[in-house]
């Protein structure tokens, strides 16, 4: 698995030019990513490339391997974003937030000029919600009454709790997670609609028609698909 991972982050960086602003992903797969990418930078065989982090754990990194880091409204433009995703479904629609770095991850990754996810095969399904929960970050006052009008959509929501904390896991904007299984979504684009539309949500996980190229960590090595 960790081969898989570190096989998909090489096969990123051939997309990466000088002279780029890239938004930068959370999680352990896009962590290979940031590592190799600053072994480029520090070499030379990259220069002027500048990262925008998703989350507190990617900025961190980003410093630690050598990516010098901007913030959002210091760009005119981001060229191209890396992330991993929980689940993809045929058509690139994606379920994210395991990390619960979601709504980052979307503010970033839906202006990026090329927004291109990296995963191991074990990722592919054939619909959304076959395997995984959809994180929602919510306002923390709203999460008992969102836990229950979820109900509506045949979802079941836990409250994320934390690991090494007591209590609730407390996302990098201060929110709560809810992760919501749903028995099949039919139609990712509209349950993104509607989930943020119920007022509490500040964002939900799932990705529809956002990413451009996926690459594939497999055993026969990394396969690509393109929308
Ligand atoms: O959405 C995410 C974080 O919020 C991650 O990108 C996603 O969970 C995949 O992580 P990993 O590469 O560790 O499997």
């Amino acid at each position: 698995m960790e081969e898989m991972k570190r096989m998909v982050a090489k096969e990123a960086l051939k997309y990466i030019d000088d002279d780029m602003i890239i938004g930068l992903g959370t999680g352990s797969t896009t962590a290979y990513f940031i590592q190799m990418l600053g072994k480029k930078l520090m070499t030379g065989e990259l220069e002027d490339v500048y990262g925008i982090p998703t989350s507190h754990q990617s900025r961190l990194l980003a410093l630690e391997s050598g990516v010098p880091v901007v913030s959002l409204d210091e760009v005119d433009a981001i060229d191209l974003a890396i992330d991993g995703a929980d689940e993809v479904d045929p058509h690139l629609n994606l379920i994210k937030g395991r990390g619960a770095a979601l709504t980052m991850e979307k503010i970033i990754e839906y202006r990026a000029g090329t927004f291109i996810v990296l995963v191991d095969e074990s990722k592919l399904v054939e619909y959304l919600g076959q395997k995984m929960p959809v994180p929602i970050e919510v306002i923390p006052a709203a999460w008992r009454a969102i836990k229950e009008e979820l109900e509506v959509f045949n979802a079941t929501a836990e409250l994320r709790m934390g690991v090494k904390k007591d209590g609730p896991v407390i996302t990098d904007n201060g929110n709560f997670i809810l992760d919501a299984k749903f028995e099949k979504i039919e139609d990712p684009l509209d349950m993104e609609i509607e989930l943020n539309n119920i007022p509490g949500v500040v964002e939900n996980g799932i990705f529809a028609d956002i990413a451009d190229i996926v690459l594939v960590g497999t055993k026969d090595g990394v396969k690509r698909m393109e929308r």
